[in-house]
């Protein structure tokens, strides 16, 4: 069972989650440092190994072998680009990531068995200006989303969500939704697909001059009800009549599947309705589905058993996968979620975002946390993180909140200059 291939023994019965766990991926993912120098970090590993201080080069043999496993002649190594140009000072480190060069043979099975599995090119697919700013408090200016899109575009993210043509009683923040799409019409090198949940928003949508759209239907009843006004059945219903319009229009539709793993007011929601809903929407004609976890509770326990449902109804090539960070647990999710085949990530700059529809659930995974991690175990993304670092920044200023991605953070003046990257 592919649960089993991907949890091994650290699989314990979630709710939906089959019982037969044998064996290996995370079964046999050993650390290849101690506890005690996993828990405190790069310091252990130069209080361990001076020369590390000094030459940026950790060799990480010795701690490899106190933990009995040798890896022999791997070396990590800590690579910093300088800030130049136009980087704002405050972000004086932001493409710095670990490499290891690891030619030891038992090192490079693991990795291959761990990692060989995850394709070596995902497209994220950016929400941040719909998802993030369709749920602040107060409403941000058109020219702020604007340029907060230019800079994504610019930071090399090739499909940047713009916005919504919803209702804009329902929601007020994105009632802007031609204007931003107005001011895109000169900016190449992305797409820029909107949310329409209906015939009157794919009307206006198309008379604004958009050429991509999403609809989004959800797996729970009583969630379809509170965000959209009807139930899943009526809304798969208006769906139809979406996606054949856009056909007619040579539109690409994308569909979404909210609470795919739990739902704020029904809790844990079964594979099976989410797998219902999935198939619905590729029946319909959309050529990609996303799978949102709306209120950020899944774990690789739930999240694989989503998937394995969905995957037998839908090819893995036309999955993404969207994650909410509530409890945590999304760059976990992500990566069980590409290790399970899949290859479109969404993900919001700085982390902004919720849904208000869900109350309590915190913003998308970080984009740069996930591009980090991407460029850690060797996934191309095509992205500049120091760009996306200075769009998220922007943003972030202009809401007057710290940014909510922990790499943003750590690679942040205050707390990069401190730390012994
Ligand atoms: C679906 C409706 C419209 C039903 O809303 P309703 O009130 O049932 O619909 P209605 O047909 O009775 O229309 C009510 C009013 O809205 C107008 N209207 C109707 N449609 C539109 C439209 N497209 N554009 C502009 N205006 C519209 C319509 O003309 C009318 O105006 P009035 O006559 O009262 O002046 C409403 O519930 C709605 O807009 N909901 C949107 C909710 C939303 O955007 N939620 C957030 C996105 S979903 C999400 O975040 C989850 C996701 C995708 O990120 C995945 C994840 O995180 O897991």
């Amino acid at each position: 069972m592919l649960s089993s291939k991907f949890l091994g023994r650290f699989s314990r019965g979630k709710s939906f989650l089959p019982n037969t766990y044998s064996s290996t991926f995370l079964g046999t993912s050993m650390p290849v440092v101690s506890e005690k120098h996993l828990s405190s970090g790069v310091g252990a590993l130069e209080s361990n190994h001076p020369v590390a201080s000094k030459s940026h080069v950790h060799d990480m043999a010795a701690a490899n072998c106190r933990n009995g496993r040798k890896l022999g002649s791997c070396r990590s190594q800590i690579h910093q680009t300088p800030v130049v140009g136009s980087l704002r000072p405050h972000l004086c480190m932001s493409n710095s990531h670990y490499s290891t060069q690891c030619t030891d043979s038992i090192a490079t099975n693991l990795q291959h068995k761990l990692l060989g599995n995850i394709p070596r090119y995902v497209k994220i697919v950016e929400v941040g200006p719909r998802d993030g700013l369709q749920n602040e408090k107060d409403i941000v200016p058109t020219a702020v989303k604007v340029e907060l899109i230019k800079m994504l575009v610019d930071s090399g993210l090739q499909v940047v969500e713009a916005t919504s043509f919803v209702s804009p009683k329902w929601v007020p923040q994105l009632a802007d939704a031609k204007e931003v799409i107005d001011e895109l019409r000169s900016v190449n090198g992305a797409r820029f697909p909107v949310l329409t949940p209906n015939l009157k928003g794919l009307e206006a949508a198309i008379a604004a001059g958009v050429k991509e759209v999403a609809v989004f239907a959800a797996a729970s009843e009583s969630f379809s009800r509170a965000n959209i006004n009807c139930t899943i059945n009526e809304s798969l219903a208006r769906y139809r009549d979406v996606a054949s319009a856009a056909r007619k229009h040579s539109i690409p539709v994308r569909g979404y599947v909210s609470c795919a793993v739990g739902c704020p007011m029904e809790g844990a929601v079964h594979p099976a309705k989410v797998a219902y809903v999935a198939e619905e929407l590729l029946k319909m004609g959309c050529d990609e589905i996303s799978l949102g976890d709306t209120i950020g509770v899944g774990t690789p326990g739930t999240v694989i058993p989503m998937i394995e449902a969905v995957k037998k109804v839908v090819p893995l090539e036309k999955l993404a996968v969207h994650f909410h960070d509530t409890y945590g647990q999304a760059l976990s999710n992500i990566l069980i979620s590409l290790q399970m085949g899949i290859s479109v990530v969404d993900s919001s700059v700085s982390g902004l975002g919720g849904c208000p529809y869900a109350k309590g659930a915190s913003g998308n995974v970080a984009t740069e946390d996930v591009v980090y991690m991407l460029n850690g175990i060797g996934v191309k993304t095509n992205v500049d993180l120091r760009k996306l670092m200075l769009a998220g920044d922007f943003i972030r200023k202009h809401l007057g909140r710290p940014s909510d991605s922990k790499v943003a953070t750590a690679l942040s003046k205050t707390t990069f200059c401190t730390s012994k990257l």
